[in-house]
């Protein structure tokens, strides 16, 4: 997959697929807060993307606090927003959708 940052246009293309997601100021991140039902759900959700976030060999920033997870997503490689984030985001809301979320 390709680390390069995206640019400006090709970022709102993508984003088109990422309706929940909000881009950092500065164009270098990307963030969503996942609300589930309590904790069980929410470290449900944190393993099955942390397994998924291994296998793509992208990690992300995240808090948790009881069914809160705070999810921040950059490429540090290339200092911005690649195509990897885009992908670990949908893969995200891919699982949140099957907890309901
Ligand atoms: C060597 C390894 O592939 C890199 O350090 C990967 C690992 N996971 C990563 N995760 C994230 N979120 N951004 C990166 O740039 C990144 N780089």
């Amino acid at each position: 997959m390709n680390d390069a940052r995206l640019e400006p246009e090709a970022l709102r293309t993508a984003m088109q697929s990422c309706g929940n997601w909000a881009i950092s100021e500065d164009d270098t991140a990307i963030s969503r807060d996942f609300k589930f039902t309590d904790f069980r759900e929410a470290f449900a959700f944190m393993s099955e993307c942390a397994l998924a976030a291994e296998r793509l060999d992208h990690h992300p920033e995240w808090s948790n606090v009881y069914n809160r997870v705070g999810v921040s997503l950059t490429t540090h490689s290339s200092g911005g927003i690649s195509a990897r984030d885009i992908e670990m985001a949908s893969i995200m809301d891919r699982a949140a959708s099957r907890f309901g979320v």
